[in-house]
């Protein structure tokens, strides 16, 4: 195990009626607060009324930036950063899943940044300052609510970027299961994966001696899986939205990843090239790309993959080689994803081999990728062949 530090400043409400702790969090009567969210399933579900509720018994002045987009886009960032600065606003409350609170988490640095965002993002530059922000989670997924890690799309050059600053944890965030009923079947599916994806991102470490944080994502991926089909049976049941939605939270909130090497993370550099190509849904680009590279890697070194096979999916050795306990499991976490709908290969998005040597291009945005096993230009283009 390494040295670390574990922080993570982010306050975190959890339950049924928790929308309550925002006049709380708001502290003092009459801020100016900017409310960002999406494409406005918000205004049909009750969750716009019941957080305007507060905003308007803390008696806050309220602007608002709606229509950011799944895969939040840099256009929108800089509305709601001159937003920011035109109605002088004090904090920014992000109502909505990753794509909004990614997008919040850059209207907070940019805020206070005099040059071109896009700087933060592409990491030429570092921030220093940022207006506090919340979060009222409706979408169990990318751990945002809990993390200082945003994604934005440029997309006029088609360039989808991570980056992440200690300035980027959201000051609270409230998380209601039942904000959740609404997301549909083929959402709450992309964020089932999303979330098993960043477990097993962080699973393919180099790191010796880890069997706390190993055990920690095992167990985080078999719950995830003991809950997922049940809650695809019954969207409103609120015991299985409770569980998941706590299950994306905890696999991406630095708790996994404490005392490893951080794990590899190779599958979302080349799921950010294809979805800012192709503007696919994050989780549905993971669930093609993620057991391709683990069949890929499993080639060169195939232990941490049979460990997974044997641990989470009860793949039976006996009389196997480490490569045939390795590939079922490998096989089985597909079945398992396609089992909830979700795609199989690139071909289920109409994507075919036209573009391949521009989605190689953009899953370099940064100098390395992977780390567990560290890509080259070509074992990129077997692994998205392999996923046509
Ligand atoms: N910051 C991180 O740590 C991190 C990690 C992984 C992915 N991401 C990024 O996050 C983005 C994806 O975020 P996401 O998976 O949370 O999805 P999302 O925020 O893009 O939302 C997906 C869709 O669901 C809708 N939606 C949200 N809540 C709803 C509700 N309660 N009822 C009905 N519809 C609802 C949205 O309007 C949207 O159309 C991608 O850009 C991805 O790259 C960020």
């Amino acid at each position: 195990m390494q040295s670390f530090l574990q922080f993570n400043p982010t306050k975190l409400w959890f339950g049924k009626g928790q929308i309550e702790q925002l006049a709380l969090e708001l502290g003092t009567t009459g801020k100016k607060v900017l409310l960002v969210y999406g494409g406005g399933s918000i205004k049909n579900n009750g969750v716009y009324e019941a957080v305007k509720g507060q905003l308007d018994h803390m008696q806050a002045e309220v602007f608002e930036l709606f229509g950011v987009e799944p895969n939040p886009r840099l256009t929108t960032v800089k509305k709601g950063i001159s937003l920011c600065r035109e109605r002088d606003i004090d904090l920014i409350l992000a109502v909505g899943g990753g794509s909004v609170i990614d997008c919040v988490k850059a209207i907070s640095v940019g805020a206070y940044y005099e040059g071109d965002v896009w700087d933060i993002i592409t990491r030429k530059a570092v921030p220093v300052r940022a207006l506090p922000f919340g979060t009222v989670l409706t979408l169990a997924a990318t751990g945002s609510e809990m993390n200082n890690i945003s994604v934005i799309t440029h997309w006029e050059k088609n360039e989808k970027r991570g980056w992440s600053s200690p300035l980027a944890y959201p000051a609270f965030s409230i998380l209601d299961p039942e904000y959740t009923y609404s997301v549909p079947l083929d959402q709450t599916v992309y964020g089932i994966v999303d979330m098993m994806s960043h477990v097993l991102e962080q699973y393919f470490h180099l790191t010796e001696n880890t069997p706390m944080m190993d055990r920690f994502m095992e167990s985080v991926l078999l719950t995830v899986m003991e809950a997922a089909p049940k809650l695809l049976e019954d969207l409103h049941s609120y015991e299985h939205r409770a569980t998941i939605m706590y299950a994306g939270t905890t696999a991406f909130n630095g708790l996994l990843s404490s005392g490893t090497d951080g794990g590899d993370w190779a599958s979302h550099q080349i799921e950010h090239g294809l979805s800012a190509v192709y503007d696919i849904p994050h989780g549905g680009g993971l669930a093609i790309v993620y057991p391709n590279w683990m069949k890929h890697c499993a080639e060169d070194d195939p232990s941490r993959m049979k460990k997974l096979a044997l641990a989470v999916f009860g793949v039976d050795p006996a009389g196997k080689t480490d490569h045939e306990i390795a590939s079922e499991g490998i096989d089985a976490l597909r079945q398992f994803w396609n089992s909830l709908g979700a795609p199989n290969c690139l071909a289920d998005y109409g994507i075919d081999d036209a573009r391949l040597e521009e989605l190689i291009h953009k899953s370099f945005m940064k100098d390395t990728v992977g780390n567990y096993k560290m890509m080259t230009r070509d074992t990129v283009r077997d692994i998205l062949t392999r996923c046509l």
